[in-house]
Parts: structure tokens; C-alpha cells; sequence
């Protein structure tokens, strides 16, 4: 019997930004992203009237003004650069390269029919979900709405998923090589700072039913829960970066950014910002390696309002390092996982 070749597409998921600045786009884009019961897990009825009736309309017009500050004249950063991410990656390999958003456009119908118009002998496609770690309200939600999307047509070509890759060699190198040029210069600390997530997300994920969240220690307990625990894998990014550019643990900590409501995460990047030059950290580095496209949170949540928190509470210097974006040691490791060299379980 004759065996099918295989040939490949490659389509790379980002979370999605908004199409415009406009108000009415930001409550179409909210409204998209807030009513995912991966986001917000409430019962639908409850969710709704939450989503719709008070946050989207309330933060639409903050969240317009806070994107206003950060929109470039090709648009939303966070688009512009998987776009970039896109390109690189298109220059080095024969497979065709799309990109799809979770919420708003590209579409995952689009990143489909744009796959099989391009090649349509295509019968493999391999999926990058564009997210060091797992949670479920990024990297699962990304997945469950590739597979939904999948199933509503006849596709010629079968999916599959590249893993969360918080400690993927090729991605730790490519992180750990962004931080080393600002090392030579004098800072006190380094603050990782993630995207928070609801506690009660991690609980919800932890596959044994009862290790994640018992202490502040359990992530440094061996678990099958780390495959999906987000704290864990933060964590491990945190230290394995910092074990590789030989930076003592006194030096770094973790924080989480960007709550929305109680229960999340702690410690909160801002309370941190506000605290550490009183603690004699008054020249400070800060990176965040939750999102590997800089976007509004990082360019106006850190880089704007982070900064002026910590520099009004008596800091001296505030550095931020961006985002991997289209650094080419980070194309190299797209390349490896787009072509099944994970080393990351
Ligand atoms: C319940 C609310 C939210 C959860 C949980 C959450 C998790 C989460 N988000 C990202 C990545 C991004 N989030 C971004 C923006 C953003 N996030 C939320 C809410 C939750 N996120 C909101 C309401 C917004 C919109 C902006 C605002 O009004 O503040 C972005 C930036 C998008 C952009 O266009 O630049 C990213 C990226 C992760 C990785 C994550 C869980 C780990
Ligand atoms: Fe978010
Ligand atoms: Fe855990």
C-alpha cells in the first residue's frame, strides 16, 4: 500500500487584541474575551450579567484610552508582532505559516481556510499556542477553541498541539540571552512579573484533586499537577533562567500583574513596585515572561503605569526588557517545537 506523505501547515495562536481603539471595538473585543468560561468561570447566566452589564461597559472606555497610548500605525503591538513572529518563522521553513487569534482577527476559521487555499495538499497542521505556560484561561482555552473550530468543518488535514514550553531549552536560551546584556549594567533586583490568574483556576486544574495551592512550597514538589499548573511552571521558568545566567536567588522574585477581582495570585506586581525602593531596591530590572509579544500589558500596564508607581515611591531606574518578539534565538526555538524537537513534557 502506498504511505501518504506528509505535509505540513503550521499556524502560531496569539490571545488577540481589539481591531481599533474605538470604544464600540473594545466592547466587542471584551465582551468576546470576558464571556470565554476559561476567563470568567461563572454559570452563564451569572457570567453575563457581569460581562455585559458592569465590566464591559465601565472598562471599555478606560481600556480604549489605556490602547490609545500603546497603538502603532500598523496597529495593535500584539498583532504587529506575531505577524513579525510570523514572517521570521516563514523565511526559515517550507511549510506554510499562519497566524490565528483566540479572540478578534485573524480568526481560527481564517488561519484554516488560509492553510488550505495556500497548500491544499496540506494534511497535517501543528499548532503553537503562543504561551510559555499553561492556565486555562490562555493556553486551554487556545486549544479547546482550535479543536471547536476544527470540528464545525471537513478539514483534509489532522491538528496537533505543541505543549506549554516553560523549560524548553531553545526558549529558556532565547530568554536568558534577552536579560544578559542589561546584567552588566548596576540593578539591586529583578522582578519576573507574570499575568495573574484566579487561584481558583489553578485548584480547578490540579489533576489529583489536592496538591495544588496546599503550600507556598507545593510547586517545588514533584506533582503530575505541574502539567497544568501554572504556578509551578512560572516558577520553574523563573529559576531554570536564573540558574543559567548565574543570578543568585536573592536577586529575582515573581509577581503577578493585570487582576481582575480578588483571589488571584499574590504577591501583585503593583504592591510590589510600590514596596521595593522602600526595602533598598532602587534600580530595577523587570521582564514578562508570560507573554512572548509585548501588548498592552506590558508596554502600558508595566512599562508606563508599573514605572511611575515605582519611581513616585523613591525609585531611581526603572528597566524594562521586552518581550522575545521577533528575537531570532526565539525563531529558533519556534522552529524546533513547529518541528517536534520539545524538550519539554
Ligand atoms: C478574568 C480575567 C482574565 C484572566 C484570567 C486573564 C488571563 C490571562 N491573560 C493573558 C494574556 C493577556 N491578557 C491581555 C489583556 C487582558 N486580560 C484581561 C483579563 C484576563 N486575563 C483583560 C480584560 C484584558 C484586556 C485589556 C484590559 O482591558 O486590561 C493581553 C493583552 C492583549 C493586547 O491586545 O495587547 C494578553 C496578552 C494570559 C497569558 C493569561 C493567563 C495566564
Ligand atoms: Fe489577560
Ligand atoms: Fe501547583
Amino acid at each position: 500500500m502506498a504511505s501518504t506523505k506528509t505535509k505540513k501547515g503550521i499556524i502560531l495562536i496569539n490571545l488577540g487584541s481589539p481591531d481599533s481603539t474605538n470604544v464600540s471595538d473594545l466592547r466587542k473585543y471584551l465582551d468576546e474575551f470576558l464571556m470565554d468560561e476559561r476567563v470568567i468561570d461563572k454559570p452563564w447566566l451569572m457570567r453575563a450579567l457581569l460581562v455585559k452589564g458592569i465590566i464591559v461597559p465601565f472598562r471599555a472606555p478606560k481600556s480604549a484610552e489605556a490602547y490609545k497610548q500603546i497603538w502603532t500605525e500598523e496597529g495593535s503591538p500584539l498583532i504587529v508582532f506575531t505577524k513579525k513572529l510570523q514572517h521570521a518563522l516563514q523565511a526559515r521553513v517550507d511549510e506554510p505559516v499562519e497566524i490565528a487569534m483566540r479572540y478578534g482577527n485573524p480568526t481560527a476559521e481564517e488561519a484554516y481556510a488560509a492553510l488550505e487555499k495556500r497548500s491544499p495538499e496540506i494534511n497535517e497542521v501543528i499548532i503553537l499556542p503562543l504561551y510559555p505556560h499553561y492556565a486555562m484561561s490562555s493556553y486551554e482555552t487556545a486549544v479547546e477553541h482550535m479543536k471547536k473550530v476544527y470540528k464545525q468543518k471537513k478539514y483534509p488535514f489532522t491538528i496537533s498541539f505543541v505543549s506549554p514550553f516553560y523549560k524548553n531549552d531553545a526558549y529558556l536560551n532565547a530568554l536568558a540571552a534577552s536579560i544578559r546584556p542589561s546584567l552588566e549594567k548596576k540593578y539591586d533586583h529583578i522582578l519576573f512579573s507574570y499575568h495573574g490568574v484566579p487561584a481558583r483556576h489553578i485548584r480547578k486544574s490540579d489533576v489529583t484533586g489536592c496538591h495544588c495551592l496546599q503550600s507556598d512550597t507545593c510547586c517545588e514538589t514533584e506533582s503530575p499537577a505541574h502539567a497544568f499548573c501554572y504556578r509551578h511552571q512560572v516558577r520553574t521558568t523563573t529559576r531554570l533562567v536564573c540558574e543559567q545566567l548565574k543570578i543568585s536567588p536573592d536577586k529575582y522574585s515573581i509577581s503577578f500583574q493585570s487582576r481582575l477581582g480578588k483571589g488571584w495570585l499574590e504577591p501583585f506586581t503593583d504592591i510590589r513596585l510600590e514596596e521595593m525602593p522602600g526595602e533598598g531596591i532602587k534600580n530595577l530590572l523587570i521582564l514578562c515572561p508570560a507573554f512572548v509579544s509585548d501588548c498592552l500589558e506590558t508596554l502600558e500596564e508595566i512599562a508606563m503605569r508599573g514605572k511611575e508607581i515605582f519611581m513616585k515611591a523613591g525609585g531611581e531606574s526603572f528597566k524594562m526588557i521586552p518581550c522575545l518578539n521577533t528575537n531570532a534565538l526565539w525563531v529558533d526555538a519556534v522552529e524546533q517545537m513547529v518541528n517536534g524537537e520539545m524538550t519539554s513534557d
